[in-house]
């Protein structure tokens, strides 16, 4: 079980213990999906031996089995029943990690109910879940997957004069149909919307001669794929074909430079100057991708600054984008897997322009 892997870590780095509340991380220990705790406490306690215990509301009960479980009614008073918890696993007092994104309202209770010295999780959680294993990158090619043939089903639309809410809508059910569901609220940005990397689709209608950016994920078993493809309705702007031909190149060059051993700051480097040479340098506003897996976003990110080296198992986006005011923005982006040494493409839809 990946608790015991992930209590050896925590006792090298000398932790106390974990407070971990529902998320990826919780499922990715457990195999345990919360699906909608809100506000309701509701925590996974593991301690450096191994031990652990659940804390759930009874909502749970006939989905959190053959585990240790405490669970709570509504009118009770869930961070009593934590402490005993805490206290039975020798948590009190520790130096615990928590997870990052508990709610503030249960870390105020648990650390006005019992003393500790708090540090965030993904400290130790990053190295666990950074390089995948087999079956995980199988989820994830299966997830690529999903968003390739929902790209191929979007070219057969009639596009022009949906709204791009509309066309958000239908991706949407487009990816629901094939999947677990979607791994965000797909980004549908049309004309001079698509100058904005997270555009909300709204009431505009798609035009002839607009390039339209599409950003979307599935997810499958919890993993999720994430693609961006920017398609042109008709003829669009010269000067937004010449960005799409330098967006293009800079992500196969950044893309060629994958390679075990290699840097993700070098990764992030090959993209951005060939869009600095070619003179857009101050249009491409962000980091060129993110790590992969169960969260749409973690570690490793691909940033000018970071100093990870790339290893066998990592997964990540390569996404390069410029976007020029009053104009608009083209952005293209793959799911990318090192494997036996070199960068591996797990979106394969087409990414030449495709003019509709
Ligand atoms: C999770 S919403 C954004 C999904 C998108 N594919 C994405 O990750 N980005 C779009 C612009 C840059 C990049 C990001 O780092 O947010």
């Amino acid at each position: 079980m990946r608790i015991e892997k992930f209590a050896k870590v925590m006792k090298e780095r000398d932790f106390d213990g974990a407070l971990i509340s529902p998320g990826s991380n919780f499922y990715y220990l457990t195999g345990i999906r919360i699906h909608e705790a809100g506000e309701r406490p509701t925590i996974l306690a593991v301690n450096p031996k191994g031990d652990f215990h659940i804390l759930a509301p009874s909502l749970y009960e006939n989905v959190i089995e053959d585990v240790p479980v405490t669970f709570w009614r509504d009118g009770e008073n869930p961070y009593a029943k934590l402490a005993t918890i805490m206290h039975d696993l020798s948590l009190s007092d520790g130096k615990l990690l928590i997870e990052n994104t508990m709610r503030a309202d249960w870390l105020i209770e648990i650390s006005r109910t019992v003393r500790m010295r708090p540090y965030p999780l993904s400290i130790v959680m990053k190295e666990l879940r950074m390089r995948k294993d087999d079956d995980e990158i199988r989820l994830m090619e299966r997830a690529a997957k999903v968003v390739d043939e929902v790209f191929n089903e979007i070219l057969s639309w009639d596009l022009v004069g949906m709204t791009e809410r509309e066309l958000a809508l239908k991706i949407e059910l487009a990816i629901r149909e094939r999947s677990d569901g979607i791994s965000f609220e797909p980004i549908v940005a049309s004309g001079e919307n698509g100058a904005n990397p997270h555009h909300e689709p709204g009431d505009r209608k798609l035009r002839k001669g607009d390039m339209v950016v599409l950003d979307y994920g599935a997810k499958w078993k919890g993993y999720c794929s994430d693609i961006t493809r920017t398609i042109a309705l008709g003829q669009p702007d010269e000067k937004l074909i010449k960005i799409y031909e330098v967006v293009w190149e800079a992500q196969e060059n950044a893309f060629q430079t994958v390679r075990e051993g290699v840097k993700a700051k070098e990764v992030d480097r090959a993209a951005r100057d060939t869009i600095a040479r070619a003179g857009y340098g101050k249009y491409f506003t962000h980091r060129t991708g993110h790590g992969l897996g169960l969260d749409v976003h973690e570690e490793p990110y691909i940033g000018p600054t970071e100093e990870t080296v790339l290893e066998n198992g990592m997964t990540f986006t390569i996404e390069p984008g410029i976007y020029v005011p009053s104009l608009g923005g083209v952005r293209i982006e793959d799911d990318v897997v090192v494997l036996s040494g070199r960068g591996k493409r797990l979106t394969k839809a087409e990414r030449e322009l495709i003019v509709l």
